[in-house]
């Protein structure tokens, strides 16, 4: 049979940095390829490159048998190839409708009655649809990852590109995406698929490419592969290296463990917090919580309960309607940005993008962007101490950058996040921690050690407040998880009970609301 796609002896590099070096990769039609690797593998490099994002260096592409070699991403789209990127792209002010349409690029322009045929087409063959009149901003994550995909299905492609689809998805979205990706390929259609996420690699691959410093370190079918294979040929070294709790939640599997007495005074206290959405319903209806020193507390939920908007409250983006947060002595409820710093307030916002760093910024002055003054000598920066500093926690958090000065922006995703991650646990004082998806878009090594520099932030006298979509990382984390529902806080649930996993699940329901 011939491949849908191969690539043989590809390289790539951006200046000094080789992202992929000696590539080959075969995917054939009807399967979902997955390629797997550490953050700054060379995983997004390798997509762009077939997508005509990026330019091919050394080596040569295939595709369904024919030389390809795209320039730009709309040869990709005329050759039949079409990507989902990791950051969403459709435009927020506009109704999903308007964007599919503007999605379909000038030489098309379908009218409407078109565009609902399209759709009838998808929704018959994959089980997809979306509400076309709603504002894409408005509508929660899962159904604009949808809008995406069927963005790119409505080109009918022949190959379909998701890189790192899943990253912002909770559980029962991440479902119906693999599901969709299942059926894209019994479809005839080749699906590469770039995840970090064993447990879905299993579940919804065929076949993978596992990638290390920009070469091969395996490939195959995936019946092939263990989880502790693909775990060592990703990072280099044994699963039973890394937090057993960690690989226990790879397994997706209850966690247990000793429950932790915490007898402090609290220090984090959020009393009666309101907050209204645009339309008059409230995002937060009454938060109330207290976290003491050395305590790790989770909000477990499904997205779009409140979670987000609490983050937006306690990091000061936006002032609740009503009610109070304080640390230790400090009423934070109206403070600046600055003044949360000061009082010893870590936050690690779910958009490392938009609210985490600045792209055009050095990794030097992102890592220290609350303390750039401690660097000034008589009025300017002094550089050289800056990039001194900012090597250490380079090499302390393995960040893969050619060096401080290195842009934001030159940074695969995943080396994004730990930026920001080690910047804000650097705080010093660091007196709570706010960190929300903290381990989003990370490789299980980075996880492993995200996860082991929280718990030691809560060892040295941290409250830390956990949100995140993954319940079996609350598990392995947390000392006690409380659930968003409908902007309240249910719970709390000891991590360690043995019913933990089945309590919190029907919280996420409502089920004692
Ligand atoms: N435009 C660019 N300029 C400079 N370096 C780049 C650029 N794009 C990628 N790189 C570098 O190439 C390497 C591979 O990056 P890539 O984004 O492909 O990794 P990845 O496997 O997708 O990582 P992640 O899992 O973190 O998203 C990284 O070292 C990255 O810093």
């Amino acid at each position: 049979m011939i491949p849908a796609l191969e690539l043989h002896d590809v390289a790539k590099s951006f200046g000094p940095v080789r992202a992929l070096s000696g590539v080959s990769l075969t995917v054939q039609a009807g399967e979902v390829h997955c390629v797997l690797g550490e953050n700054g593998a060379g995983k997004s490099t390798l997509c762009n490159l077939v997508n005509g994002g990026v330019s091919l260096e050394r080596g040569t592409m295939t595709l369904y048998g024919e030389p390809y070699r795209p320039s730009r991403p709309t040869d990709a789209l005329a050759a039949g190839v079409a990507m989902v990127h990791q950051h969403f792209s459709l435009v927020p002010t506009l109704t999903i409708a308007e964007n599919l349409l503007l999605a379909a690029g000038a030489r098309l322009r379908p009218r409407r009655r078109e565009l609902h045929e399209g759709l009838a087409r998808i929704e018959e063959t994959y089980g997809l649809s979306v509400p076309l009149d709603e504002l894409a901003g408005h509508v929660p994550v899962g159904v604009r990852q949808q809008a995406e995909i069927i963005k790119c299905l409505l080109r009918d492609p022949r190959l379909l590109l998701l890189d790192e689809p899943t990253a912002v998805l909770g559980p029962a979205d991440v479902d119906a995406l693999l599901a969709t990706c299942r059926r894209i390929a019994e479809a005839g259609k080749a699906v590469v698929l770039v995840t970090h996420k064993l447990g879905e690699v299993t579940r919804a691959g065929d076949s993978a490419t596992i990638l290390r410093g920009g070469t091969v370190a395996g490939a195959g079918p995936l019946a092939g592969f263990g989880a502790e294979d693909l775990v060592e040929l990703m990072v280099g070294r044994p699963m039973s290296d890394l937090d057993p709790l960690l690989v226990a939640s790879v397994d997706e599997s209850a966690t247990s463990r000793e429950a932790a007495r915490i007898t402090a005074e609290p220090v984090f206290r959020a009393q009666g917090l309101t907050l209204s959405r645009a339309d008059g319903t409230l995002a937060l209806d009454g938060v109330n919580l207290e976290i003491a020193p050395g305590e790790i507390v989770g909000v477990a939920g499904v997205e779009g309960n409140g979670q987000s908007e609490l983050v937006t409250v306690l990091s000061g983006a936006v002032p609740p309607g009503s009610g109070s947060f304080l640390l230790g002595e400090h009423d934070l409820t109206f403070a600046t940005p600055r003044g949360r710093t000061a009082a010893g307030l870590g936050i690690i916002p779910e958009d490392r993008h938009h609210e985490g760093c600045v792209p055009a910024m050095s990794i030097a002055e992102n890592l220290f962007l609350p303390r750039l003054s401690e660097f000034a000598r008589r009025g300017l920066l002094d550089r050289s101490a800056l990039h001194e500093a900012a090597a250490r926690v380079i090499e302390e958090h393995g960040i893969r950058a050619t060096g401080p000065s290195a842009r934001m922006s030159t940074l695969s995703g995943g080396n994004q996040q730990k930026v920001v991650v080690a910047r804000e646990l650097a705080l010093d004082p660091l007196v709570c921690l706010v960190a929300a998806q903290p381990t989003r878009g990370l490789d299980i090594g980075a996880v492993d050690a995200v996860l082991g520099r929280i718990r030691s932030a809560a060892q040295a006298g941290a409250a830390v407040l956990v949100i995140s979509s993954e319940l079996s990382e609350l598990l392995a984390l947390c000392h006690r998880i409380v659930v968003a529902y409908r902007g309240r806080l249910l719970g709390p649930v000891p991590a360690a009970a043995p019913q933990a996993r089945d309590e919190i699940g029907r919280l996420m329901v409502g089920a004692a609301a």
